[in-house]
């Protein structure tokens, strides 16, 4: 397969030099015809495949017609490239995300470990309303308020924290976190509100009368850091900004 390796052991990813183009095959092996798609979004097409006898799920990013081709495969090789920088950052830190076991940038693909078990939306929907899960659903709140709070020490903002990019293990129900495309890095107070203001915005559109779960959230996210209470401070005011644009357009 023409790709760049990516060694992603616990600790380290590399990613190597392409080899002399006389010993690689040029052909491409087109997803469709060896994986099955579980997705489409608006920038990538995700796929659940085989790698030499692995189960994985790969993502590619499709070009778009109105960008300049030289363009857009540097915005595409630079998506990947940042998806890649945050998932081994958290893989660093302990965050649970899936392992990467290759990055194709020649390709727009990436090759990652397929985690069995279904989205924290999709749990929610099924068992909010059912008393013998709720304590389960409390424990599964708090660690997520946790973890997201590990990965704004580390600088990362997720970019797109909503409950379809939380899976839980379907072996042992822990939180593993998807989707790092829009992710980027920031220390910017202003920047992780935001990523919190998105994560309350898609509680409270998609599940009815999550403030309590969004509350258990917060309240384990400030005490991750000493720094986490000021962008807990913060979000007040990002949610007052919500707030007026909602009313005044
Ligand atoms: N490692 C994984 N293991 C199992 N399923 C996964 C994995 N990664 C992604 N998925 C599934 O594929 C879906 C789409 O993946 P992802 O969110 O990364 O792609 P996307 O194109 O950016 O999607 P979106 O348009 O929702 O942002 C997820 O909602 C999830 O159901």
């Amino acid at each position: 397969m023409d790709a760049n390796e990516c060694n992603n052991s616990e600790n380290s990813t590399t990613i190597t030099k392409q080899a002399p183009s006389s010993t690689i095959s040029t052909k491409v092996v087109k997803l469709d015809e060896i994986g099955i798609l579980i997705s489409q979004g608006a920038e990538a097409k995700t796929y659940e495949t085989d790698l030499y006898g692995l189960k994985c799920i790969v993502k590619e990013r499709f070009s778009k017609a109105y960008r300049h081709p030289t363009l857009d495969q540097k915005i595409s090789a630079k998506r990947i490239l940042q998806e890649v920088r945050s998932l081994n950052k958290c893989k660093k830190k302990g965050i649970q995300v899936p392992s990467l076991y290759l990055v194709d940038i020649g390709n727009n693909r990436i090759y990652m470990e397929f985690i069995k078990g279904e989205t924290v939306k999709h749990y929610l929907y099924k068992n909010q309303e059912s008393i013998d899960h709720q304590d389960q659903i409390i424990l599964t709140m708090k660690e997520l308020g946790k973890q997201v709070g590990i990965i704004h020490e580390m600088n990362v903002i997720h970019g797109d924290l909503t409950t379809s990019n939380m899976l839980l293990r379907e072996s042992t129900l822990e939180l593993v976190f998807i989707d790092f495309g829009l992710s980027y890095t920031s220390n910017s107070v202003e920047d992780k509100a935001v990523d919190l203001y998105v994560l309350e915005r898609a509680f409270i559109s998609t599940h009815p009368n999550s403030e309590q779960l969004f509350q258990t959230i917060l309240s384990a996210y400030e005490l991750t850091s000493p720094s986490s209470k000021i962008v807990i401070q913060k979000l007040n005011q990002v949610r007052l900004r919500g707030r007026k644009k909602t009313c005044f357009g």
